[in-house]
């Protein structure tokens, strides 16, 4: 039996923006922790990887496509039972090609996200994620009912806090 990791594993995760505010988002495929929960797209960095450059790696491998440039946007840290995992999230609206399976996993791409169930710790970004894509959305996060991730760290401060 193996232990789990002791510090934080740097998990980068891609969010594919249209014009419209259409997110890209991907069902995760049998035999991973979580399988057929929702996430976007992404992976685990490798040792002595840029953190942008195991952005693209990820989807390449997963969905075939390349992705031009991104912005590093948010970082949530989240403690799961299979890992601790420190997730940089990246907003991207330039790539090049059209998403395909290449892990034979489902994908859609999403206005008002439907599809569940959801990884955990990505929940609370889309709350956050709505104020990126429709800036005129009223934020619904009031501090009395702000989802309950103490690890969050909202976007405003996080890019310098990873
Ligand atoms: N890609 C992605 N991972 C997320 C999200 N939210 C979230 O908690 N995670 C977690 C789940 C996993 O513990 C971890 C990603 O690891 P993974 O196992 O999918 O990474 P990988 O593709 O490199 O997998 P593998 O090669 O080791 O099989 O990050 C998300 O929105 N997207």
């Amino acid at each position: 039996m193996h232990e789990a990791k002791a510090g934080p594993i740097d998990v980068v995760v891609g969010i594919l923006m249209q014009p419209n505010g259409d997110v890209l988002l991907g069902q995760r495929p049998a035999g991973k922790p979580y399988a057929g929960y929702w996430e976007f797209p992404g992976g685990k960095v490798e040792a002595g990887e840029d953190l942008f450059a195991a952005l693209q790696r990820e989807f390449v491998e997963e969905l075939g496509l390349e992705v031009i440039s991104a912005d590093e946007w948010c970082g949530v840290e989240h403690v799961y039972e299979h890992a601790h995992v420190r997730l940089h999230f990246f907003i991207s609206r330039a790539w090049r090609g059209e998403p395909q399976s290449m892990e034979g996993q489902a994908f859609a791409w999403q206005g008002a996200v439907g599809v569940a169930p959801l990884l955990p710790a990505t929940i609370p970004l889309l709350e956050w994620l709505d104020q990126v894509r429709y800036p005129a959305y009223p934020s619904v996060i009031a501090s009395d009912d702000a989802p309950d991730t103490p690890a969050a760290i909202p976007p405003a401060s996080a890019s310098s806090a990873l």
